[in-house]
């Protein structure tokens, strides 16, 4: 099976036989799907004994984009009746949860049955969710960090765009370091306070960390688990139904 998921920043084209391992790249979600299929070690996407390709994400146009560009394609996209079956939930209006958070519940509730999950996603946005019961209790949404740093940039005239080196000093004393300082210790104490928060709800919730700044965050939350591809896990068991 082929798997499309478009993310805000990045789209991840993936392929799995056994859905459990998947080979992925990731190309930026602003080029659009022509040209994606077109570069050289994607062939694998158009060639012309075609896998079904699932396609899903969080950003319409580029999702109307995708489905054009694969029209002779066989496109399978998610069933909300199986997510709500598996994961319940009373999140309202229930169609606005973000694909992305779906995945990575489903992955969580499928792959884990009988145990919770705090499931921190740190993509272009941050989302921090808890699995309790089975049943998807709510979450947080935060902004991402590059968006973060961004917007003290672009928000500012003497800020300058920095580049994260953690660990971070507890006092900046150079812009550089205190923006350095600022973010990580934001993202750092934005995370340990939900994950207070909802042990309160679950003592024994287990914490499951992925997207494209977790790695670097995961080291600093005791006991958590880093799952590169739990969207694309969640994905799969989604379209498999
Ligand atoms: N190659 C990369 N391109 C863009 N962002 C990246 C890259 N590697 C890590 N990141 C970080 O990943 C975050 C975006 O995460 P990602 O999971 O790709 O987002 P989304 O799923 O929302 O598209 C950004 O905050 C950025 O700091
Ligand atoms: C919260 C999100 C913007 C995160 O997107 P991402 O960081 O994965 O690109 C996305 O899940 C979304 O658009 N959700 C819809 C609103 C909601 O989940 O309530
Ligand atoms: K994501």
């Amino acid at each position: 099976m082929i798997l499309i998921s478009v993310g805000n920043t990045r789209t991840l084209l993936a392929r799995t036989r056994d859905g459990m391992h998947f080979d992925s790249v990731s190309v930026t979600t602003a080029l659009p799907p022509a040209e994606i299929l077109q570069q050289p070690g994607l062939t694998w996407l158009s060639a012309p004994n075609r896998e079904p390709v699932a396609l899903g994400g969080v950003v319409p146009a580029a999702l109307v984009a995708w489905r054009e560009a694969l029209a002779t394609a066989e496109v399978r996209e998610p069933d909300p009746g199986f997510f709500r079956r598996a994961v319940p939930h009373r999140y309202h209006p229930p169609e606005s949860l973000g694909f992305d958070r779906r995945c990575c519940l489903l992955a969580a509730a499928m792959d884990f049955p009988g145990q919770d999950s705090i499931v921190i996603d740190m993509g272009t946005a941050i989302k921090i969710d808890l699995l309790a019961g089975g049943h998807f209790r709510g979450g947080r949404i935060l902004p991402g960090v590059a968006m973060s740093l961004r917007g003290l940039h672009e928000g500012t005239a003497l800020l300058p765009e920095v580049a994260l080196n953690t660990p971070a000093e507890m006092l900046g004393n150079d812009t550089s370091s205190a923006i350095q300082a600022g973010v990580i210790h934001l993202f750092a104490d934005a995370l340990r306070g939900a994950i207070t928060d909802y042990r309160q709800y679950s003592p024994q919730a287990q914490i499951l960390i992925t997207g494209g700044d977790a790695e670097r965050w995961q080291p600093g939350i005791a006991g958590s688990l880093y799952q590169p591809h739990l969207l694309l896990r969640g994905f799969y068991l989604w379209i498999r139904g």
